[in-house]
């Protein structure tokens, strides 16, 4: 399917914790070569760099976390507001740190996907965030490593995986360079699985 029901453009919502990089390139990429909108952007960093790059795009945005909400219903129950007052269609984890809670998941079912810097179910679940995906994959002395979009379940990184691409470890890699080589194909394959999604140019194999 690519515009929703009523043949809008798919109104996308995108949560982020951090610097946003992945959260900017699908806003740039929205109403170009991704027939699609971003109509919000939540983060649970109230500095966060996503939050910073929707604010210079004109995109609205919520801080919504633990300080503002300290009860984790309370949390998810605001979360489900604020997407539901955007009129979210499709709800993308672009780097979000924290677990979604079970009202938004019901209300999104199927609908909210995650991009995770490693090919799941490798390196997934309680932990395995950021650079610490990458780090793990260098203390195994793994060969390859990758990017993987998958839908969000209750458990973290347990969900169908719906693409993945595979990037090469390289015998001097740190850190900080399998990092950007990862996160050059976790771009392109999100923004490919967006496009077939709802509807773009920018098409990927699986
Ligand atoms: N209900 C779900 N929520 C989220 C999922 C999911 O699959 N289901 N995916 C994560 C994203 N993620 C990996 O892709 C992930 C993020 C964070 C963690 C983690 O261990 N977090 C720590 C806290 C980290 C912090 O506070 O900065 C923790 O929960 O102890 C694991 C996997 C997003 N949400
Ligand atoms: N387990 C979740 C996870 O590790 N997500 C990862 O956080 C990074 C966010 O970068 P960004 O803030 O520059 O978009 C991305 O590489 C994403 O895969």
């Amino acid at each position: 399917m690519t515009a929703s029901a009523d043949h809008r453009p798919v109104r996308i919502a995108l949560l982020a914790s951090g610097t946003g990089s992945t959260a900017a390139a699908i806003m740039d990429a929205a109403g170009r070569s991704l027939a699609g909108t971003v109509c919000l952007v939540i983060s649970n960093n109230s500095g966060s760099g996503a939050l910073e790059h929707a604010r210079r795009r004109g995109v609205p945005t919520r801080h919504l976390s633990g300080v503002t909400h300290l009860d984790p219903d309370e949390l998810d129950a605001a979360m489900l507001a604020a997407l539901e007052e955007a009129d979210a269609d499709l709800v993308v984890l672009a780097g979000y740190m924290k677990k979604l809670g079970p009202r938004t998941l019901a209300r999104w079912a199927g609908e909210v996907v995650n991009t995770h810097p490693a090919l799941l179910p490798a390196y997934g679940g309680v932990g395995m965030y950021g650079d610490r995906v990458h780090a793990a994959v260098l203390a195994d002395g793994a060969r390859e490593t990758g990017a993987s979009v998958h839908v969000v379940t209750a458990e973290y990184d347990e969900g169908p995986v719906l693409a993945r691409a595979v990037v090469p470890v390289e015998p001097d890699d740190d850190v900080a360079s399998l990092r950007a080589r990862v996160q050059a194909a976790e771009k392109a394959l999100l923004l490919g699985w967006l496009a077939e999604r709802c509807g773009g140019t920018e098409g990927h194999s699986a």
